[in-house]
C-alpha cells in the first residue's frame, strides 16, 4: 500500500504539489493521470524519498521510505529510463543492486529473462534502445521481488509488442496482490490496463476512482479525462 498523505511540494514560489492525499491499495493497478506539470513524477519522487515534502508524508506499508531496511525488496520503481550508466553491462549494472540489498545473483538472470534481455545482458548500456532501457529499468524494479511498484511512463519508447508487454506485466502483478502505480499520458492505453485511477492537476487530486466509475458518463477516459482536467 501507499499513502500520500497532505503532501504539497513547493520550490520557490511555486507549488508542484499541494495538499494531496490518497491511498494506492494492493491487488489492482492504479493509475495516476494528470497534464503536463500536474506533479505526478514529484509526488513518485516524494514516496521514494527523493524529494523532501514541504508539508505532510508519504508511506509505503505503512513506513516513510527512509525507514525500509533493504528497499528494492520492500518497493521497486522505474523513473527514468537512463538510470544505468552506459559504461556498464546491463547484467553488472543489476547485480550491483542486488548487492546493495542483499539480493542472491540467480535474481539477476531470472529479471533479465522477464523482461526479455537475457540475450544482451552482457552488452553495455549505451548500445542500447530506448525500448531496451525501459526494459532494465523495469529489471531493476522487479529485482527485490517488492510487494510494491511504481513506474513512471513505462511504455515510453516501446514498441507496440512491447506495449502488450508491459501491460499484461503490470496486470499480473496487480493479480499477484502487488500494489501497483503507474502513470501515463497515453489515455487508450491506460482505459485498458488500470483498474483504478487518481487523477490531478496543478498538485491537486480531482479524482480517486475506480476506472468504470470514470469513464460512466464519457464516450472514453480521453474525454472524461479531458473534462476532469478542464478548469
Ligand atoms: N526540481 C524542480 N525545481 C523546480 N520546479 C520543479 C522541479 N521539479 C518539478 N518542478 C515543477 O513542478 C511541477 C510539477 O512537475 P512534475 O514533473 O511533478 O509533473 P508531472 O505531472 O510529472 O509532469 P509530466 O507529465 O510533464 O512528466 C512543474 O511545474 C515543474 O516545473
Amino acid at each position: 500500500m501507499i499513502e500520500v498523505d497532505g503532501v504539497t511540494k513547493r520550490y520557490g514560489r511555486a507549488t508542484a504539489v499541494d495538499d494531496l492525499s490518497f491511498t494506492v491499495r494492493p491487488g489492482r493497478v492504479t493509475g495516476f493521470l494528470g497534464p503536463n506539470g500536474a506533479g505526478k513524477s514529484t509526488t513518485m519522487r516524494i514516496v521514494l524519498g527523493l524529494d523532501r515534502p514541504t508539508a505532510g508524508r508519504a508511506r509505503i506499508d505503512g513506513r516513510p521510505y527512509r525507514d525500509l531496511a533493504d528497499p528494492l525488496r520492500r518497493v521497486g520503481a522505474l523513473l527514468e529510463a537512463d538510470a544505468a550508466h552506459g559504461g556498464r553491462r546491463a547484467v553488472d549494472h543489476l547485480r550491483w543492486l542486488a548487492r546493495s540489498n542483499r539480493i542472491g545473483r540467480a535474481r539477476v538472470a531470472e529479471v533479465l529473462e522477464l523482461v526479455g534481455l537475457d540475450e544482451v545482458g552482457r552488452k553495455r548500456v549505451r548500445g542500447f534502445s530506448l525500448g531496451m532501457k525501459q526494459r532494465l529499468g523495469i529489471a531493476a524494479a522487479l529485482l527485490g521481488d517488492p510487494p510494491v511498484l511504481l513506474f513512471d511512463e513505462p511504455v515510453n519508447g516501446l514498441d507496440p509488442a512491447g506495449v502488450v508487454w508491459i501491460r499484461t506485466l503490470l496486470r499480473s502483478l496487480a493479480a499477484e496482490g502487488r500494489t501497483v502505480l503507474v502513470s501515463s499520458h497515453l489515455m487508450a492505453e491506460m482505459a485498458q490496463t488500470a483498474d483504478h485511477l487518481v487523477v490531478i492537476a496543478r498538485g491537486r487530486l480531482l479524482a480517486d476512482a475506480p476506472l468504470a466509475d470514470v469513464v460512466a458518463d464519457a464516450p472514453s477516459l480521453e474525454d472524461a479525462f479531458m473534462r476532469l482536467v478542464t478548469p
